[in-house]
């Protein structure tokens, strides 16, 4: 797909942050014809926005769905019933990707007119730069056609793994919630690097691609167990074990583990599991 002309035409209920994230990351590989998908926000800024990269922008989200057949449901999770609300009266069946966290497929395909497919992944923002890591699980309505068509649409910006639905809230909690979390490590990774005298914006750099590096580390040694990896960084009495025992102390790998909990408990609070 690296002709404009035969991108796909994509439609989009909600133009906010994650829509925004995953337009630019489509755009980024060519997936998407710009000039052929169209978005739909309540908010003026946002349209213009969504504008400014191409697609065709409307307060109206039934437009969008006349002219679109695979669209993306982006608003937050609270607003996911109001804004499917004109596949109701609409003739064309349309596939629904809804991005919403904790809204389930049940809820998704009591919202939707009776000829339209439903589909739920859970991305993040790293779609941008080609680096998502999605899960998805499909209505009972969607083909396996369907299916190819998420699984293309969502690894051509990163990973996009099949789950199990009853999963998909733990998928909100590692890879949608996740890079919050990252991004808190590698500000107090350079912090700490501050602290011990180095300038703020080599800080940045470095521990930016420490994060980088090891995270290529891990995806291309995939049978090397993640602690096998660290184990080669400590050095019998050390600087990295004198660093590690600190981050124990902290209960540094309890606390990751507790935010992930809690965003996937989050996840269900918000679709009403
Ligand atoms: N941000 C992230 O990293 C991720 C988000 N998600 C999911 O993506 C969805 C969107 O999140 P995010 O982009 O962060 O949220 P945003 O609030 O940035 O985007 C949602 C947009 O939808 C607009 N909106 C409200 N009602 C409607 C409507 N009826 N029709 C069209 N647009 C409407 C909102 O306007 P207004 O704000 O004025 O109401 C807002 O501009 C959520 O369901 C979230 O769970 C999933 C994975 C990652
Ligand atoms: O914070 C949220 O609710 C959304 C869903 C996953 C990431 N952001």
């Amino acid at each position: 797909m690296g002709d404009k002309s035969d991108g796909l035409r994509m439609g989009f209920l909600g133009g906010g942050m994650m829509a925004e994230a995953l337009v630019r990351g489509l755009l980024n590989k060519d997936m998407i014809d710009p000039a052929q998908c169209w978005v739909s926000d309540v908010s003026q800024p946002r349209l213009d926005v969504m504008g400014a990269l191409g697609l065709n922008a409307t307060f109206d989200g039934e437009e969008v769905l006349r002219h679109t057949d695979i669209v993306v449901l982006a608003v937050k999770p609270d607003t996911a019933a109001t804004a499917l609300e004109p596949t109701r009266s609409t003739d064309k069946a349309h596939l629904i990707i809804s991005i919403c966290a904790g809204v389930t497929l049940s809820s998704l395909e009591s919202f939707v007119g009776p000829k339209t497919r439903v589909v739920r992944v859970m991305p993040n923002t790293p779609c941008l730069v080609g680096a998502t890591a999605a899960g998805y699980a499909l209505g009972a309505k969607a083909s396996q056609q369907d299916s190819q068509t998420v699984d293309r649409i969502f690894a051509s910006v990163g990973l996009a793994r099949a789950v199990p639905e009853k999963l998909l809230d733990a998928v909100t909690g590692v890879s949608g919630s996740g890079p919050a979390y990252v991004y808190m490590f590698i500000e107090a990774l350079a912090d700490g690097g501050v602290l011990n005298g180095l300038p703020r914006d080599t800080a940045r750099a470095l521990a930016a691609q420490v994060v980088y590096g090891t995270a290529k580390m891990v995806l291309e040694n995939p049978d090397t167990h993640v602690g096998e990896l660290r184990n080669r960084v400590e050095s019998p009495g050390g600087t990295t074990i004198a660093g590690t025992n600190a981050l124990e102390q902290g209960q540094f790998r309890g606390t990751v583990m507790n935010a992930v909990s809690a965003a996937t408990t989050r996840a269900k609070e918000m679709g009403g599991n």
